[in-house]
């Protein structure tokens, strides 16, 4: 895909050039959304570019039917229009999407969909962002050429494919797919599914499995931190933000593990280490979710998710564990994770590391040299993106009324632009 998109960044005869009256913003989720609609509360224009044919593509294409928002609500709506009041606690997909849709509508944003990104330099003879896309219907190639450059691609924008000895060949005869493609368990009653890793997604896709009549067994080949989702009617998640405000994270990180074991109890002895970094810790260090559980360990302990280590190879309708064991399978499903597809299109850059996320950590991660914004890679999920929006555009808007200033004293408008906005 790289090797594609660095052949596009050749320059083409054919490519339509355009002057971007104000920032350009990659990417229409939720960050690319947050950060449109704080510009416009700031009357600064810009142009939205989407990949997809629809804003939110990650929750509008890429999750299974049965997700809520697993943190409470406040912690997920987004800048300067709230969740409707009727919303319950943990709002579900659908009407996180409904929220989005009519955030969208709200706003007027309006993003130029079907174009997708694929090479991104900076022009240092006039000090602009050259931004190329490709439009997905057609092929036309285009170009942006910008003062501000707002990347909100997102942490998820493309699934993680592990290689392991003989899954290709597995998958000529059974099914194989992504957990971004997994929509219900429905297809898999009665049949025997492999799912590979035991994040939040392998976690629930197994407990969706159980309530399908599928028999789920998942892979879990390192520690990884289990919570409750609640603690007597409250989030973990709530709980933890609100100790974090007077205690050290290590002494939260310490009350949450005796709240998870007088919860959950011992689940070592159902194969799930802990890590020795407590989980709101690994959360900033590393970027590693805790699974907040919605009721699959609960599955696990009656025995209906069966807990296997590390994989070792695949043969035909079989796999190998790294104990020597072997299981027969059906289908697998990989719930192996996401990455940052930034380092396919943006090359050379000072401010992104090689995974795709700005170098330095939150909050600074937000603002970059000469115009150049990040948003939505805080490892904080939607507050994370909410904090990183309103800086972004606070920022932008504070040297776009100084130049509009400027440009209305010596009446000279040097914002007359091409395209439109
Ligand atoms: C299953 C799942 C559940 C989650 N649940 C929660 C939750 O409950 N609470 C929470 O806080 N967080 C949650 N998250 C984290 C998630 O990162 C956020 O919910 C949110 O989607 C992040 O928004 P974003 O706009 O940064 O990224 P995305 O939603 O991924 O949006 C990025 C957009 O950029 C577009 N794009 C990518 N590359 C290009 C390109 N080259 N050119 C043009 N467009 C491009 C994509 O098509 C996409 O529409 C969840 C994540 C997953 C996968
Ligand atoms: N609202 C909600 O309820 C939900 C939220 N989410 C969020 O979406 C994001 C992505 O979550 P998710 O999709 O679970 O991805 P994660 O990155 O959180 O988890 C991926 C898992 O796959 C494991 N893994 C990767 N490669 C292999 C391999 N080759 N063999 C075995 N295991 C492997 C990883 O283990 P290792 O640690 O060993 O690398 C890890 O446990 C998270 O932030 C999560 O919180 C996801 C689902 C539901
Ligand atoms: O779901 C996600 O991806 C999130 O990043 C949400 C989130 C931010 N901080 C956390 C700490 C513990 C569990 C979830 C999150």
């Amino acid at each position: 895909m790289a090797d594609v998109f660095r052949q596009y960044c050749h320059n083409s005869p054919t490519r339509r050039c355009m002057w971007v009256n104000g920032a350009l913003i990659i990417g229409a989720g939720p960050s690319g959304l947050a950060v449109g609609a704080c510009l416009k509360d700031r009357g600064v224009p810009f142009i939205l570019l989407e990949r997809s044919d629809c804003i939110a593509s990650l929750w509008q294409n890429k999750t299974y039917d049965r997700l809520k928002l697993h943190l409470p609500k406040q912690f997920c709506q987004l800048p300067k229009l709230p969740f409707p009041d009727h919303f319950p606690e943990y709002p579900s997909k659908k009407q996180f999407i409904d929220y989005l849709e009519s955030y969208a509508q709200h706003f007027d944003l309006k993003p130029r969909f079907n174009e997708t990104v694929h090479c991104v330099s900076y022009d240092k003879t006039c000090n602009l962002w050259r931004v190329k896309t490709v439009v997905m219907k057609n092929g036309a190639e285009l170009e942006y050429i910008c003062q501000w450059l707002v990347v909100a691609t997102g942490e998820n924008s493309e699934s993680v494919i592990p290689e392991i000895e003989g899954l290709e060949e597995f998958g000529l005869s059974r099914s194989v797919r992504h957990s971004c493609e997994y929509k219900s368990g429905e297809e898999f009653s009665g049949k025997k599914v492999l799912v590979v890793g035991c994040g939040n997604s392998g976690m629930e896709i197994c407990l969706d499995l159980c309530l399908h009549n599928a028999f789920p067994t998942i892979v879990v080949r390192n520690s990884v931190h289990v919570l409750p989702r609640e603690v007597m009617g409250k989030s973990t998640f709530e709980i933890a933000v609100m100790l974090l405000k007077w205690m050290p994270v290590w002494v939260v990180d310490k009350v949450l593990l005796v709240v998870a074991w007088l919860v959950l109890g011992n689940i070592s002895k159902y194969g799930i280490r802990r890590p020795l970094v407590g989980p709101m810790e690994l959360k900033n260090r590393e970027g590693k979710t805790p699974v907040l559980d919605t009721g699959a360990l609960e599955k696990i302990k009656n025995g209906d998710i069966k807990v296997v280590p590390g994989i070792k190879r695949f043969f035909a309708g079989k796999v190998e564990l790294v104990n020597g064991q072997s299981i027969d399978i059906d289908s697998v499903i990989l719930a192996t994770g996401y990455r940052s597809n930034v380092p396919s299109w943006f090359q050379e850059s000072e401010f992104f590391a090689k995974n795709g996320y700005p170098k330095k950590p939150f909050p600074n991660g937000w603002k970059g040299e000469a115009g150049l914004y990040a948003v939505g890679f805080t490892r904080r999920g939607l507050s994370g993106a909410t904090v990183d929006a309103v800086r972004i555009a606070e920022d932008i808007a504070k040297v776009w009324r100084e130049e509009t200033k400027q440009a209305k004293q010596f009446s000279a408008c040097h914002r007359r632009c091409i395209s439109q906005v």
